[in-house]
C-alpha cells in the first residue's frame, strides 16, 4: 500500500506519475483523444467524461480528502447541483436555517417546483434534528461552521443518528469554511458526501471557480460520476491545473490566514458595543464543540453594529479590507452578507432566521495582521465607534 502522509506534505507532493518525470502535472489542454482503432478507445475520449489533468487533480483531492473518490467540477453551486440530482421526485430533505445563500436558492428553487419537500432547522439544535429525522429523509445537508452567522453543529452526532434512523439517508456536508486542512468530515465525522467551494480556500487565489465532491461510497461515486459526464460539469482542464497549482499552498494559507484572523477577534472584542461570532473566541457558546471537529477555527468571522448605516460606513471606509463576496482568497475582504452573499435569501426569511441586515463578515487573508488591525480600527472610529488605543 502507499504510504501516507500528514496534510502538509501530502499538499506539497502531489503524488503523480509523468513519462517525462515532469514535476508539475502537465496541462492536457484538449477536448478530444485520438483512438488507436475502432476496438481501442484508450484511458480517455474526451474531456467532459474524464481527462488527464482532472484525474491528477482527483486522485490528489482524493488523498487530501481521505476519499475514495473525488470528483472536480464548475463550481461549489455545480457540485451541489450535481448532489441534489441523486434525489427522486418527492423526496424529503432537511437542511440547516443558516446555509450558504446559493445552497438556500437552489432548494427552494426545487422545492417550489414541488420536485422535493424541503424542511429548513436549526442545525445546531441536535435534540430538535433527532426529533425531525425520520425513515423518510433522504438526505440532509450540514455546514459547519455556518457561513455567516458562525454557529456550529454537531455533525458526528446528527449523521450517527440519521444512519439509524435511516441507513439509506445521505448526510451532505459542505466543508468550504474549513477546508480539508481544519476539518475532515469523510473520514472523522461520518459523513456520506463532502463537497467544498474550491473557489474559497483551496484555490487560494479566486482566479476561478470550481468544486469538489467527495465520497467513500463506490455506489455514490457511480451515482455521481453518471450525472457529472451527463450534465458536462466537470472542471476545464486548465482550471484543474491551476487548482492543482493553488493546493500546494493551502496549508500554508490557512496557517497564516487563520493566526491574522484570531488576532483580529481578539482586537474585535476589545471595541464596546460590538457583537462579535468567531469560533476563536473561547465564548463561543459551542468552542468546545467545534474544537473536538476541527482542528482551528478557520478565518472568517463577523461583527454586528447595531445598524445598517454604521455598517455600512465601516465597509466602504476600509482601504485594505476590499468589498468582495467570497471568501478563502490570500486578500482580505470585508462584506454586508444581507446585501452581497446572502441577497438571494429573501428579506422575510432572513428576519425568520435571525440573519442580523447589519452583519458584517470579514474573510481573512494573508496581509502583515497589523495593517489590518489599523485600517480595521481606522474604519470602525468612521462609522463612529470608539475604539480603545492599540
Ligand atoms: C459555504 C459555501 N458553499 C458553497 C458555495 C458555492 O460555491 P461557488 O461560488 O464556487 O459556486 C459558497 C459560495 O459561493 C459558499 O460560501
Ligand atoms: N451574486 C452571487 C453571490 C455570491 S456569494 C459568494 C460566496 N459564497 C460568499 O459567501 O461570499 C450569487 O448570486 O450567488
Amino acid at each position: 500500500m502507499e504510504e501516507k502522509f500528514d496534510i502538509e506534505t501530502e499538499l506539497v507532493r502531489l503524488g503523480f506519475e509523468d513519462q517525462y518525470n515532469s514535476c508539475n502535472p502537465p496541462l492536457y489542454q484538449t477536448a478530444t483523444f485520438r483512438q488507436d482503432s475502432l476496438s481501442n478507445m484508450g484511458a480517455y475520449d474526451y474531456t467532459r467524461s474524464g481527462n488527464p489533468t482532472r484525474t491528477t487533480l482527483q486522485n490528489y483531492l482524493s488523498r487530501i480528502m481521505g476519499a475514495k473518490a473525488t470528483f472536480a467540477v464548475s463550481s461549489g453551486m455545480s457540485a451541489l447541483d450535481v448532489i441534489v440530482r441523486l434525489l427522486d421526485p418527492g423526496d424529503e430533505v432537511i437542511a440547516g436555517d443558516d446555509l450558504y445563500g446559493g445552497t438556500h436558492r437552489l432548494l427552494t428553487f426545487l422545492k417550489n417546483k414541488k420536485q422535493l419537500i424541503v424542511n429548513h432547522y436549526d442545525t445546531t439544535d441536535t435534540e430538535l434534528m433527532k426529533q425531525k429525522i425520520t425513515k423518510n429523509t433522504r438526505m440532509i445537508f450540514l455546514e459547519s461552521p455556518t457561513n455567516p452567522l458562525i454557529k456550529v453543529v454537531d455533525v458526528r452526532s446528527i449523521t450517527a443518528h440519521a444512519h439509524e434512523i435511516n441507513p439509506n439517508c445521505i448526510v451532505v456536508f459542505d466543508n468550504t469554511m474549513m477546508s480539508p486542512v481544519l476539518m475532515s468530515p469523510l473520514t472523522d465525522l461520518g459523513v456520506d458526501i463532502q463537497y467544498e467551494s474550491a473557489t474559497k480556500y483551496l484555490n487560494g487565489h479566486h482566479d476561478i471557480m470550481s468544486g469538489v465532491l467527495a465520497t467513500n461510497s463506490e455506489k455514490l461515486a457511480q451515482d455521481l460520476y453518471f450525472v457529472i459526464n451527463s450534465t458536462g460539469c466537470g472542471l476545464a482542464p486548465f482550471d484543474c491545473w491551476l487548482l492543482l497549482r493553488g493546493l500546494k499552498t493551502l496549508a500554508l494559507r490557512i496557517e497564516r490566514q487563520q493566526e491574522n484572523a484570531i488576532k483580529i477577534a481578539q482586537f474585535l472584542i476589545t471595541v464596546p458595543g460590538l457583537k462579535v461570532r468567531s469560533v476563536a473566541l473561547p465564548d463561543h457558546p459551542q468552542y468546545e464543540l467545534h474544537k473536538s471537529m476541527a482542528k482551528g477555527p478557520g478565518a472568517v468571522l463577523s461583527f454586528e453594529t447595531g445598524s445598517v448605516e454604521t455598517s455600512s460606513k465601516i465597509i466602504e471606509a476600509c482601504k485594505i479590507w476590499s468589498i468582495t463576496v467570497s471568501f478563502g482568497c490570500v486578500n482580505s475582504l470585508i462584506s454586508l452578507p444581507c446585501q452581497m452573499s446572502h441577497a438571494s435569501i429573501d428579506p422575510d426569511t432572513r428576519a425568520e432566521r435571525d440573519l442580523p441586515e447589519d452583519l458584517v463578515r470579514l474573510c481573512v487573508g494573508i496581509e502583515n495582521v497589523n495593517d489590518l488591525i489599523k485600517d480595521l480600527a481606522a474604519a470602525l472610529r468612521v462609522g463612529g465607534i470608539s475604539v480603545p488605543a492599540q
